[in-house]
């Protein structure tokens, strides 16, 4: 059977960014001639940067996104913590992207609320469907090998069928936070994760060459492809791979 994960190492991380931008220019332009809208997911921490560099190059119809969050932290929008206020500072202005196409996560709420509000979001969005189905989620790695808020060894690595879950007890601060589950996540049309820099070499290896057991590896969309895209610097360990 052929293998849904695509690997591609990119000189630099500006190259690296370009490309990312030419898969999200092409998916985009794809899902708005189809249906008129293009739904991407979003991870925070690094990639936010990493978008605001990239984005203003990008052909698109703006107006036609919603954006979605793959994870957030359950803190005031004007928190540095809180993954939509980093999008907002980093993209306002940058791109013509008006709030009310953010679909955010009711930091008022606890996580547990919060959760079930998100999936009423969603539903509102994509239908009573079994599952919603993303056109493109934006994934980060962090150093531990977790993804959207899914870290080694928690439980909710085995959810199998709620779409956003709470999380009280994440290993990395802040500890309160809701996240896409592997169900959701796996369902996607595409997923990208864009890694960079010599301080993820370790953990790409352990991923993509020893494919050890951690939660960047439980992705692999049933009906849709995942991309790896890395810099030299983070893809160093691999041997040519
Ligand atoms: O806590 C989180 O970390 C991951 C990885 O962040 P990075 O800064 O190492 O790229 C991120 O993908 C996730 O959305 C975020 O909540």
């Amino acid at each position: 059977m052929a293998s849904n994960k695509r690997i591609e190492v990119h000189k630099t991380e500006d190259a690296l960014i370009k490309r990312l931008c030419e898969y999200i220019e092409n998916i985009s332009k794809k899902a708005i001639e189809e249906r008129s809208a293009f739904t991407i997911g979003v991870s925070g921490g690094s990639l936010i940067g990493a978008l605001a560099k990239g984005l203003p190059g990008v052909k698109t119809e703006w107006s036609k996104w919603k954006i979605y969050f793959c994870d957030e932290r359950i803190v005031p929008f004007d928190d540095t913590e809180s993954t939509y206020g980093a999008y907002k500072k980093a993209l306002d202005g940058v791109v013509p992207i008006k709030d009310d196409q953010y679909r955010k996560i009711d930091p008022k709420l606890s996580a547990e609320e919060a959760a079930k509000d998100y999936i009423g979001k969603l539903k509102a969005d994509f239908g009573n469907v079994q599952l919603p189905r993303f056109d493109l989620l934006l994934l980060g790695m962090g150093p531990d090998g977790h993804t959207c808020s899914l870290f080694p060894g928690h439980p909710l690595l085995q959810e199998t069928s709620v779409w956003v879950a709470p999380i009280t007890d994440s290993p990395k601060p802040p500890p309160s936070r809701v996240t896409l589950t592997f169900p959701v996540i796996n369902n996607a049309a595409t997923s990208i994760f864009t890694i960079w820099g010599a301080g993820k070499a370790d953990m790409i290896k352990r991923v993509l060459a020893d494919k050890e057991d951690l939660p960047v590896n439980q992705v692999s969309p049933k009906n849709g492809l995942v991309h790896w895209l890395l810099d030299d610097a983070a893809a160093t360990k691999l041997n040519g791979l």
